[in-house]
């Protein structure tokens, strides 16, 4: 199946029930791995917000859940230009088993960044759950991604949470960018 969004069409890539099945293993795994624990769950807006709802319902231990955004700007006082900040980090996470839920890492740019203010709070450990895993577009090692869904290829996807140009993150699939063969 394919979707037109704005000027780019998508062709069908990972199915809603792959994603559910895939979702409930990542469950498990974390059910088992934080038994008599009180993990924290960070979801990272907006592109978590699906894979988080869905994935919290496998999770049975005992957590707490909450929500933040990177935000990225153009900043004049920096040499790349691009400045990120985190908005609603208003858990106290000094000694807490702290879980970060993404929809995809990709550059690891936002994650590397997100760890460093993380870790100045002071917790017992780190884990990253990501839906999505680019290997071959990393630019960090990340040795905190502990939980993948699905590793795939450097290609621009949308669905499920993911958008493009604002759009399409309602989609119930995972779709990926096909590039029109004549263009050059
Ligand atoms: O590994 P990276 O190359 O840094 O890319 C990954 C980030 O990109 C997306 O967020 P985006 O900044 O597009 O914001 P959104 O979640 O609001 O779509 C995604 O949700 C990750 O947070
Ligand atoms: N929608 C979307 N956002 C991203 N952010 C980093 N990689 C991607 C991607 O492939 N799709």
């Amino acid at each position: 199946m394919k979707v037109q969004i704005e000027d780019k069409e998508f062709s069908c890539f990972l199915e809603y029930e792959k994603i559910k099945k895939r979702t409930r293993l990542l469950g498990i795994q974390l059910n088992v791995d934080y038994e008599n624990r009180v993990p924290v769950f960070i979801g990272v807006l907006n592109g978590s917000f699906l894979f988080m709802a869905d994935l919290m319902k496998e999770v049975h231990v005992t957590a707490e859940m909450s929500f933040i955004k990177v935000s990225s700007y153009m900043g004049q006082d920096t040499s790349s230009g691009v400045v990120k900040s985190v908005i609603g980090l208003d858990i106290d996470l000094k000694g807490r088993d702290v879980i970060i839920v993404e929809d995809i890492v990709d550059t690891g740019i936002t994650l590397s960044f997100l760890l460093d203010v993380i870790k100045k709070h002071e917790p017992a450990s780190i884990a990253i759950c990501t839906l999505l895993l680019k290997p071959q577009s990393l630019q960090h090692e990340i040795e905190e991604i502990a939980y993948v869904g699905f590793e795939i290829p450097n290609e621009f996807v949308v669905g499920y949470g993911l958008d493009y140009k604002g759009l399409g993150r309602n989609l119930r699939d995972i779709y990926r960018f096909v590039p029109d063969p004549t263009d050059t």
